[in-house]
Formats: C-alpha cells, structure tokens, sequence
C-alpha cells in the first residue's frame, strides 16, 4: 500500500485539525521574517496584546530594502530606514534570531535559510514572500503567506490552509552542456504557463532533476510560484543529507544529524504514490531558455525564434503583442544580438556560491562590455565571504563588475540598484514583470547566471554555449 507522497505525509505530519471552514490548521516548524512583509502583522499581535508564541522557531533577515553599497546607518533612504528599525524593535522585544548586517549572516531570506540549515526536509516552513518556495528544494513544505496568515503564525505557530493536488513533473534525461537549473524552470513554466500551477503542489522529479546540487534544485522551487503552483519540491536525498551536514544545523551535532536522517527519508514519496498529474519533459532536448516577454512564461529557446503572437492560443495573443511592444522583440527573429544596458546576477533564484562560480569561469579574462553596466549582488553575507575567499570578487571586479553587498537589490529595486528609462536588463532573477527592476519603462531578460555573464561581456543576449569557460585562480572547481 503507498503511503503517499512527501506533500500528503508531511502534510499529514502537521495537521492539527481540520477547521470549520473546512481549511486544515497546519502546524509551522520555521518562520522566516523579513522587513517588508512583517511590521504590520506585529503591529497587529501589538494591538491585541499578543507576544509571538514561538520565537525559537522564527527567524529574521533583512534583505529587499538593504542598500548593497553604504551600508552605514541611518540608510540614506528614509522608508528603508524606517522598515530596519520597525524590524529591530520588533525582533527584540519579541526574542527573534535576526541576521542582521553586522552578523555576517544577512542575505535574502531564501538563502540563508537553507546556508544556515534552518530549512530541513519533513518541514514546514513560511514566510511572508511569495519565493518561500525555494525552500522546498530540501523535501519541506513551503509556501509564502499573506500579512494576516504572518501574524497568525507569530500568534499561535500555526497556519489555515487547504490543501492542493500534487503534480509531478518528471525532467528525464541528462541536460545538456550550460543547460542549468533556471533553463528546466524557464521551459516548465514556458510549456504549462503563469497559471499551469494553479490548484497544485509541484514534485520536481527524474534524474535531470536528481543530478543537481542544492544549488540548482533551489533555483527550480524558486520559480514554482511563478508557474502558479502554490509550491514546489525535490524529494530528499543523498545530495540533500550532504549539505544539510555540513551547516550551522549539524556540522558540530552529528548525532543530531544521524537521529533525524529516518525521518527525513521516511517522508520522500513513495515510489508507488498516486499523482493528480503528472508532466513529463525531456532534459536532454532542452538549451539555455531567455524570456522574450514580460511575464516569465514568455520564454524562449536560445536558438529558436520569438513567437508571432497569432500562432499563440487565442487567449494569450493580446498580451503578447504588448509584451513584444514594450520589450521591442521582432516576432521570428531569435533573443540572440538582443541588446542590454545592464547585467545582474543577483536574486534568491541565482546568487548562490555555485551560481557565482559558475559565472566567474566564464568571466575570467574577458571584459565588460564599455556600454554594459554591469554587478554581481551575492545571496547572502556568507555567499560573500566565501566567494571572496576564493577570489571570485577579483575576477568579478577585473572584468568590470561591481562587486556589492548581499540584498535582493536590482531584482525589484527596492534599493538603489534599479533600472533607468527604457535600460534593457539581462537578468538571473525570476521576474520579469514591467516595472519590476525600478523603472517602469526597464526591460528585463530572464536567463541563467552563465548567459548573464556572457550578456555582460558581449553586449547582448549571448548564447553562452558559443563562449568557452575559462579556469578560474584558486579553488574554483573545474
Ligand atoms: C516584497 C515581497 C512581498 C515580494 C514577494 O512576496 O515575492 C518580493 O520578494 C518579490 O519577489 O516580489
Ligand atoms: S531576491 Fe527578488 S524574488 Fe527573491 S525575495 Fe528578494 S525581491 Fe523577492
């Protein structure tokens, strides 16, 4: 008999009851906290008189408004320093674990939950931002929840939610040479669409998926919410357990590690559980996929041509005649020779240490192109330090990159680091919305950190497969 898969038992797992509305109420192991989402809802529990009910199990960053270069106090800009301090108080007179700029552990909530072995499998985590799905990269359960879900979460440790079908969408296959993790996603969300998710929890599964890092299988999970599901997950493994023993978590616990290691693999699906979908793809036949649109679904292989808008589904020919508008793309024509302004690696989906390294081989002994503004925003304070400590901020820098501090920066612009007019933007971030990088007439190319990088150096959207990686000084792995 099949006992199901890893959304039903850890679902299952955490059930407290079933409420009259006919919501399950869901118990919550870890509460991620940034500064955007989170002063109201402790405005509210201040209201009621309520104090957090389980600061052990929450955690706070700073990440979407914080500058990435001064990062000297009070902020320059009067609202981000509003929202750090809200963040501050609320977190001390509550008890909350905050990495905060001075720790060396701030970075976008996405990325220092995994780095610091918060996130493990048979979990549930939550937080107030809708790429909270990352962290199902582990074999957790999480999803990004609304204000007053925040503070019914800050209030009682649990949440009201209804639970979804499960989609299982297999990527057979080995990928291809510069095939990453953000081409499987691009195309996922390319062929099922921005609403293809809606209604499912999506099981990212095969062996395309299997043979990834953490690194990788983040990057898919990231972007669930973007296909519309209301999350996403790889079942644990192997590769889960070895990152997981080597964080905060474990790495001075190990018996910790080995008493918990049953229960992570007793909630990874069975092999005979039943799906409510299931999607098959084949990762050998993809290539490194860039969007041509302004919706992440509007991608395109890099060697194939952007679409006329009356070949689409009636349904989506309006919106993409102006999406092919505002991007200035010519239907038939390919993204390759596409012109850009500005390059950014950066964002939870792509500024992890595998990410940086990735892009630093092939930046090495190359330059950014003169008309080119080009930075590499790291994930996280850690994801810093470590990259520098392999020298990749010197490889970075001599191209021509600036080289910043952690933040979620130009990914929405929140910050400083936006867009201006009608600046076209290569991008390793996962939204491409207009308006999103900071200026409402910005352009934004969606593609993996190594078509980034290659943007960054030719000048324009680059297939990457065409640009030889170079070795890298010190540890970089080859
Ligand atoms: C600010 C926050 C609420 C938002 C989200 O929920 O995703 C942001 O992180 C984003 O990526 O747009
Ligand atoms: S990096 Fe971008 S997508 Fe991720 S949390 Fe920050 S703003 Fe949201």
């Amino acid at each position: 008999m099949s006992d199901g898969t890893l959304y039903d038992k850890v679902w299952e797992n955490h059930a407290v009851t079933t409420l009259p509305t006919g919501q399950t109420q869901l118990f919550v192991g870890l509460h991620l906290i940034h500064e955007v989402t989170s002063p109201q809802a402790f405005g509210m529990l201040r209201e009621r008189g309520v104090d957090v009910a389980f600061p052990e199990r929450t955690h706070a960053t700073v990440d979407h408004i914080v500058p990435t270069a001064d990062q000297s106090r009070p902020y320059a800009d009067a609202a981000a320093e509003e929202m750090m301090s809200e963040l501050e108080e609320n977190v001390r007179d509550s008890g909350i674990e905050f990495s905060d700029p001075t720790s060396g552990d701030q970075g976008i909530v996405h990325v220092i939950g995994p780095e610091q072995g918060m996130t493990q499998p048979g979990m549930t985590v939550v937080c107030g931002d809708s790429h909270t799905s990352t962290h199902g990269a582990f074999g957790a359960l999480a999803f990004g929840i609304g204000t007053s879900q925040i503070r019914d979460v800050l209030a009682t440790g649990c949440v009201a939610m209804e639970k979804k079908d499960v989609r299982k969408i297999e990527v057979t296959g080995e990928l291809g040479d510069c095939v990453e993790a953000k081409d499987v996603i691009l195309e996922i969300i390319r062929r099922l669409g921005t609403d293809g998710g809606v209604g499912y929890v999506y099981e990212y599964a095969g062996e395309a998926i299997e043979s990834l890092d953490m690194e990788g299988r983040m990057s898919i999970c990231n972007m669930s919410i973007e296909g519309g599901a209301r999350a996403g997950y790889v079942n644990p493994d192997e590769t889960t357990y070895e990152w997981l023993r080597d964080t905060d978590a474990f790495r001075d616990d190990p018996e910790k590690f080995e008493r918990l290691k049953p229960y992570w693999e007793s909630v990874a699906s069975d092999d005979d559980a039943e799906y409510d979908d299931v999607v098959t793809i084949d990762g050998s036949s993809l290539e490194p996929v860039v969007t041509w649109g302004t919706t992440p679904g509007q991608g395109v292989g890099i060697s194939e041509p952007i679409p006329h808008p009356e070949d689409l589904p009636e349904d989506k020919r309006d919106t993409a005649r102006r999406a092919q508008e505002h991007m200035r793309v010519t239907p038939g024509e390919t993204m390759e020779g596409y012109e850009v302004d500005v390059a950014f690696l950066g964002s939870c989906t792509n500024a992890r240490l595998a990410d940086l390294r990735r892009a630093a081989r092939l930046v090495k002994g190359r330059e950014v192109d003169p008309d080119v503004r080009a930075m590499v925003v790291p994930g996280s304070q850690r994801v810093q330090t470590a990259a520098e400590a392999e020298g990749l901020d010197d490889v970075f820098r001599e191209a021509g990159f600036d080289w910043r501090n952690a933040g979620c920066s130009m990914c929405l612009g929140m910050n400083e680091d936006q867009l201006e007019g009608d600046e076209a933007c290569a991008s390793s971030s996962n939204r491409n919305f207009v308006g999103r990088q900071g200026s409402k007439d910005g352009r934004t190319v969606l593609m993996n950190p190594r078509m980034v990088a290659a943007a960054a150096v030719t000048g324009h959207v680059t297939d990457v497969r065409e640009l030889p990686e170079r070795e890298v000084d010190g540890e970089v792995e080859a």
